[in-house]
């Protein structure tokens, strides 16, 4: 049985990964369980899956779960905590589902010792890839794409000789917003943001996916996970979200992973890798789909995509910068301070500011992070 820690349980793809691990109770134990602030999901969580370690936000919530443990769990909290779930006990494979990053150190130190990731939290590599692959090598450990794109493409590259490869396309949907021009998107509410047309995510995503940060985010996630340079990355519309991204040879021959958005999919091949076991979803009909659009990506209509790749290319703490900053930004838009449009001006005045070094280290990655996030929350 394969022993697992999931960070960020209580979450959209933290749940969905306990669906997959309950769904094939042969295959999997849950080792360790982090969770944020929903303590009472949390401890039903516990209850059902009988982690050995847990971890919370802060003392609070620790204060408020540890009456209800059972006998010898250990608890934990805040970021050490975090990092505790990652390198500590004999877990296997850790799933990175926090949101943020906040991912960062529990990942570097689950790589350290290691462990194969699971992940979902694309901010780590987008704020310090280099770090993160590198260590990965050194350790041996594997970065199993959970991302949807990301794992359409793992599947697509099964096998086949690099250098026959002529490229990658990640699909967007166009997010919530995709029917408005930049006019309309004057007066957009947060509700209206929240509600994606194809997928169930947490907040900050689906805002995202709005704004097409979350593809800008997605092509760095793709350059690291993949090690392609980024003229070998495109991005296409396709709203239906069927198609999660597909690989071109020097063949032209193109091969694409297809299936219905349920993010349990991705997330149980990560688990499973390299086997494919029966999954709780529907089966996807191509008749019953019908018909599938694509459109070329209009960079004008979303100015933060060219940023984010743009500061992709130019490297070092650009994308730090450009990460947190928009983690800030769309925080205060969900709290309903700044409009929808401003999350994209704060980005361009951020990155502006920001000077550049060529690969930093850690200290000046979280040094950048806290600078970029402090500004984006007083511009
Ligand atoms: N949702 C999706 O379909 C997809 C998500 N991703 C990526 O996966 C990651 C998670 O996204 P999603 O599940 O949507 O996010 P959610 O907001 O739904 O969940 C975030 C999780 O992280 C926990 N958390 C947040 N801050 C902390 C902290 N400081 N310490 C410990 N735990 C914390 C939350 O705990 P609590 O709720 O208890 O406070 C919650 O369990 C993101 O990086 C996202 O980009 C990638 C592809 C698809
Ligand atoms: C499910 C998933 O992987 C999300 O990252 C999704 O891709 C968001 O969709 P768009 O960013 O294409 O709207
Ligand atoms: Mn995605």
């Amino acid at each position: 049985m394969k022993r697992i820690v999931v960070l960020g349980s209580t979450g959209s793809i933290g749940t969905q990964t306990l669906d997959v691990v309950a769904h094939h109770p042969e295959e999997f134990v849950i080792d360790g369980l982090a969770a944020g602030g929903n303590t009472d999901l949390l401890l039903e969580q516990v209850r059902r899956f009988r982690p050995r370690r847990v971890s919370v936000a802060g003392p609070e919530q620790a204060d408020k779960l540890a009456p209800h443990l059972p006998a010898g769990t250990e608890l934990f909290y805040g970021n050490e905590g975090l990092v505790e779930l990652a390198a500590g006990g004999d877990a296997e494979l850790v799933v990175t589902a926090v949101m943020g990053s906040v991912g960062l150190r529990p990942t570097l130190a689950a790589l350290e010792a290691g462990r194969d990731i699971g992940l979902a939290n694309k901010e780590t590599l987008v704020t310090a890839g280099h770090l993160v692959t590198e260590l990965a090598r050194a350790r041996g450990a594997a970065i199993l794409p959970v991302d949807s794109e990301h794992s359409a493409i793992f599947q697509c590259l099964n096998g086949e000789p690099r250098e026959d490869l002529a490229g990658i396309t990640l699909t967007a949907s166009g997010g919530s917003f995709r029917h408005l021009n930049r006019e309309q998107l004057k007066d957009v509410t947060v509700e209206d943001a929240l509600r994606h047309p194809n997928w169930s995510m947490g907040a900050k995503i689906t805002i995202d996916s709005a704004t097409m940060v979350n593809k800008g985010l997605e092509v760095i996630e793709a350059h690291w996970l993949f090690g392609l340079p980024y003229e070998q990355i495109s991005v296409l519309l396709h709203p239906e979200s069927i198609i999660h991204s597909f690989v071109e040879f020097q063949d032209t021959s193109i091969i694409a992973q297809l299936g219905n958005p349920d993010m349990r999919v991705p997330i149980q091949y990560a688990l499973t890798y390299p086997r494919r076991l029966a999954s709780p979803g529907e089966r996807l009909s191509l008749a019953k789909v019908g018909q599938l659009h694509f459109r070329e990506m209009d960079y004008e209509r979303y100015p933060a995509l060219r940023l984010a790749i743009e500061c992709g290319k130019a490297g070092g703490l650009l994308t730090t910068a450009f990460n947190a900053a928009n983690e800030a930004a769309v925080a205060r838009f969900l709290r309903g301070e700044i409009s929808f449009l401003r999350i994209e001006e704060i980005l361009e005045e951020v990155i502006q500011r920001q000077a550049n070094i060529t690969l930093p280290g850690l200290e000046a990655i979280e040094e950048c992070d806290r600078a970029a996030r402090k500004l984006a929350a007083e511009l």
